[in-house]
């Protein structure tokens, strides 16, 4: 299960990509859609709790793991974000002992290493490229400002049970040995072990040492680690002819990026955070007007609706008695997701973890079948929504991930 809808397409890429057949639902799935899902290798349940206060996660991880087991799945993987994103009152903890309790195990890893995204973990820190996680561009998100590195720190205060780091060193001596420490580590009582991982062979080194255990925890990396069952495991995705949309609800530094290279190629319209609090069923109808008109004179031509061109735009705190900003451009870009399809929109490609929970929500889809690869933890993918016999294609961007110009070149892959 995954903790945002991003993160589930990461993990469902991973898992793809080492030959299992894989399908992620967007929510936990009605007693109606498992059968559908009975003959994959690997099911990913994405769900809208990042941000959600404990007790509401751990529910919902919980209804989560009870679908999965009813499906038959023996093995669990709690999937959070690789930059550990965790607000004060953090939920990776509660839901982890929640996951542990319930399956009545001693021991979960911890490994939010994703080296192909820079992530990696070195004597229980967390570093995004060569800066440590506290240093990077994490400590300015809207949601979850990442401000402390030290991951034994951050879990310790969420969790019941103990937080122990397992070294490089440890992992560098191979499968049995770190198997031998992650048993030693459990042996004093139910803990979790945040163990190092720098680059790719070092997460096949934890994966096999971790092959017999029902719970794992970590970004969508340790995934990249098991051994391949198979050839990649992509399906021929269908794709939906429509117009295209990208919606970025994302403020982080990628995609603040690939806004600037974007917007001399596509048409763009920045979301006005006054104009929603004033009014913001006319703001969306106001660019849903927009967008017909562009599309009218460039039918194949993707518009770009963003709400957040450089970190001046970010509101930390709304004015009293007011909304906050972040809930007002979830719905705002919900709602232009919503205007969109009705005029013939079809491919988007959505920037932003809670904004693609938001905007895949109001779309109404309930499953996605992962297609071609755009970069490292993003896939374009097939939805199907209840009542629409096409679906859509969707890309659900981390909104650290991609290159520059994924915006502009993402429609290729859909040509
Ligand atoms: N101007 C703004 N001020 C405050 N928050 C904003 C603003 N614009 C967007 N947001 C919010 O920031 C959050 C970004 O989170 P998310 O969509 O998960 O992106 P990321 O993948 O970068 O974490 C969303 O809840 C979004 O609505
Ligand atoms: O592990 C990751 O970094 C991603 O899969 C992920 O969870 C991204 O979250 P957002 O940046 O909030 O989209």
């Amino acid at each position: 299960m995954a903790d945002d809808f991003t993160g589930a397409t990461d993990l469902a890429a991973s898992w793809v990509a080492r030959g299992l057949r894989t399908a992620v639902t967007l929510g936990v799935p009605t007693p109606a859609e498992l059968p559908a899902l009975a003959d994959l290798d690997a099911v990913v349940v994405a769900l809208k709790t990042r941000t959600a206060p404990p007790a509401e996660a751990v529910a919902r991880s919980l209804a989560a793991l009870g679908v999965l087991r009813r499906l038959g799945c023996a093995r669990f993987y709690d999937k959070y974000c690789s930059t550990f994103d965790s607000t004060p009152r953090g939920n990776i903890g509660p839901v982890a002992d929640a996951l542990m309790a319930e399956l009545d195990t001693d021991l979960a890893v911890v490994v939010p290493s994703f080296p192909a995204n820079g992530r990696t973990v070195y004597r229980g820190h967390l570093f995004v490229g060569d800066r440590l996680l506290s240093e990077s561009s994490m400590r300015h998100h809207p949601l979850t400002p990442m401000t402390d590195s030290d991951l034994v720190r951050v879990l310790t205060p969420q969790t019941v049970n103990r937080v122990v780091p397992v070294p490089l060193p440890t992992v560098r001596q191979g499968p049995a040995a770190l198997a031998g420490a992650l048993r030693a580590a459990a042996a004093g009582g139910r803990c979790y072990a945040v163990v190092d991982a720098v680059d790719d062979d070092d997460l096949a080194v934890i994966a096999a040492a971790t092959a017999d255990h029902p719970l794992v925890t970590g970004g969508s990396g340790l995934a990249l680690g098991l051994p391949a069952a198979g050839p990649p495991a992509t399906a021929a995705m269908p794709v939906v002819p429509g117009r295209r949309a990208v919606l970025a609800g994302s403020a982080s530094a990628a995609t603040r990026g690939q806004i600037a290279a974007a917007r001399g190629t596509l048409a763009s319209r920045r979301l006005d955070v006054s104009a929603l609090r004033a009014d913001p069923a006319g703001e969306v109808a106001g660019i849903a007007r927009w967008a017909a008109d562009r599309w009218a004179a460039a039918p194949d031509e993707p518009v770009l609706v963003y709400a957040v061109g450089s970190l001046d735009d970010v509101e930390t705190a709304p004015p009293p008695g007011q909304r906050p900003a972040a809930e007002l451009v979830e719905e705002a870009l919900a709602g232009c997701a919503v205007a969109f399809a009705a005029a013939g929109a079809r491919q988007f490609l959505v920037a932003g973890g809670e904004t693609s929970g938001s905007v895949v929500g109001a779309l109404g889809v309930r499953r996605l079948e992962l297609g071609p690869a755009l970069a490292p933890g993003v896939s374009w993918a097939h939805g199907t929504a209840a009542g629409r016999s096409d679906g859509y294609n969707l890309a659900l961007k981390s909104g650290n991930f991609g290159a520059p110009d994924i915006f502009t070149t993402c429609w290729k892959a859909l040509s």
